[in-house]
């Protein structure tokens, strides 16, 4: 039940980050539409967690344009937002790469906390809650259902007042996520949601998260490197490579495009460039593409070849985490300088 409707509910438009002379993010733009999961792929500092930290105001953007459109209408330009607008106004919620629950807290207070500032409102902001408001009762016990509904989706329920901290990891993601869904977000960012799960972690997350889009209508952008979660839930997927897409489809088409193969391969870019000297285009067909398409080829025959004396190693996984080189069209926007530290992961 993808892509409910065809209108976006986010549009990037010429987005661009700069942290002094290094260009994280150049001219970006892409579109998430509604209902639907949107992957944002490409090997480590292509810049994804950047366009995250401007949808979410962690970063106010050096240039662009980043329209949010709710369903009620209400559109937002996030880059002219402050945070905590996004979160309560937009409607946007996101996750981290490294786990942020309250440790010392029980899963249950994580999922109630979510919720304070709606508490804090029907309680007029004032000890009025304290004195028993019937508004503020009734908000009360709702935050109380919704969190131990979504107890019961992430099958946490039994472990409700355990301490968040003494849960397993896999367990902890989840409650991240249905932290995050206490807010009612219309847009849930999920940065690395399957990042040191086990495959059976890997497989509760997938069918959470499907669960989300199809019961809750929660559109969901997601940075990911897991393929095997990339290719099963995506219904479009985005890929980055310093700071520039470099395609952008359904799975399918990006997991055959040439010049994905070749990112994350880690073609030297002398090395497409001689080919592309060398091929003779004869449909008209771009050069580069033909060339990138044929050195990405003999990577996995090589790397095929390799696989076939060394036993029990694991098979090709072009997603994984691996330093790739530029493309041909992004040689002069290096975004793979070290990272200083300030960033939001
Ligand atoms: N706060 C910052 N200050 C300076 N440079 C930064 C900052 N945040 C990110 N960068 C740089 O921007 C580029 C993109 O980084 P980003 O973290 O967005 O990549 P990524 O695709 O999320 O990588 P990974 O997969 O490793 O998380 C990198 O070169 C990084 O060093």
């Amino acid at each position: 039940m993808s892509g409910q409707s065809m209108d976006p509910i986010l549009k990037v438009e010429h987005l661009s980050m700069k942290f002094g002379g290094l260009v994280a993010i150049n001219d970006l733009s892409l579109e998430a539409r509604r209902g639907d999961i949107t992957a944002i792929i490409g090997p480590n500092g292509a810049g994804k967690t950047t366009v995250f930290n401007c949808i979410t105001g962690f970063y106010k953007p050096t240039g662009g344009m980043l329209t949010l459109s709710r369903q009620n209408g209400e559109k937002y330009l996030l880059e002219r937002l402050p945070d905590y607008l996004i979160t309560h106004k937009a409607r946007v919620a996101r996750t981290f790469q490294n786990i942020r629950l309250f440790s010392g807290l029980t899963a249950l207070e994580n999922l109630l906390v979510a919720q304070h500032n709606m508490l804090m409102k029907s309680s007029g902001y004032t000890i009025l809650g304290l004195l028993g408001l019937p508004g503020y009762k009734r908000a009360s016990v709702e935050a109380t259902e919704k969190a131990r509904y979504w107890l019961e989706k992430i099958n946490l329920i039994d472990r409700a007042d355990d301490p968040a901290g003494d849960l397993p990891y896999g367990a902890q993601r989840r409650l991240e996520i249905a932290r995050a869904m206490c807010t009612d977000p219309e847009l849930l960012c999920l940065d690395e949601p399957a990042a040191g799960l086990n495959p059976r972690e890997s497989a509760e997350l997938n069918k959470l998260l499907l669960d989300i889009r199809d019961e809750t209508g929660t559109s969901i952008l997601l940075i990911e490197h897991d393929m095997a979660v990339v290719m099963e839930i995506s219904d479009h997927v985005v890929v980055l490579e310093y700071g520039t897409k470099i395609s952008d489809g359904k799975p399918e088409m990006v997991r055959n495009d040439p010049k994905v193969i070749a990112a994350y391969l880690g073609v030297e870019d002398e090395e497409i460039a001689e080919l592309i000297d060398e091929v003779a285009a004869p449909t008209g067909a771009d050069p580069a593409d033909i060339a990138v398409a044929r050195l990405a080829k003999e990577a996995v025959a090589e790397i095929a070849k390799e696989q076939a004396v060394t036993k029990g190693e694991p098979k090709v996984k072009p997603a994984r985490k691996t330093t790739a080189a530029k493309p041909v069209s992004a040689r002069k926007t290096s975004a793979r300088a070290k990272k200083p530290s300030g960033g939001s992961k």
